[in-house]
């Protein structure tokens, strides 16, 4: 799906996407990563690896992170979020609710 949009001209979602400042992404993920628990440094790692490897003949696997609330989560997300668009790729931040996707960066509702 991602192969395909990058191939459409005058897609919204990709003119969003590309307007992240990249170099203001590195200094959040530079700052950010040093503080990450274990737990949430060997999400980020398995993420960031699967994601910088797959391409339309290797596509990329989901993730179900669960923990109690407060626990970073969140954090985490935003995280993996900054470094793949500091990388220049393109991160769809959605969650189920409006509210909800208020906490991630760029983030909107799934069924919008
Ligand atoms: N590694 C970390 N270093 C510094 N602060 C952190 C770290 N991880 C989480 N936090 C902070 O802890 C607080 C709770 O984290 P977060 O909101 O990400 O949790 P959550 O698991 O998403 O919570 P919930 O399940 O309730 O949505 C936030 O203020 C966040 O900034």
């Amino acid at each position: 799906m991602a192969a395909r949009w990058r191939e459409m001209e005058g897609n919204l979602l990709i003119a969003e996407q590309l307007q992240y400042n990249r170099v203001e992404l590195q200094q959040t993920v530079d700052k950010g990563v040093p503080s990450l628990n274990t737990e949430q440094r060997v999400v980020f790692d398995a993420v960031i690896n699967d994601a910088m490897s797959c391409d339309k003949h290797r596509p990329g696997h989901a993730y179900f992170v669960h923990s109690a609330g407060g626990c970073g989560k969140t954090y985490l997300c935003k995280l993996i979020a900054s470094k793949l668009r500091a990388e220049g790729k393109i991160v769809l931040c959605v969650a189920s609710s409006g509210i909800a996707s208020l906490l991630l960066p760029g983030g909107r509702t799934a069924h919008s």
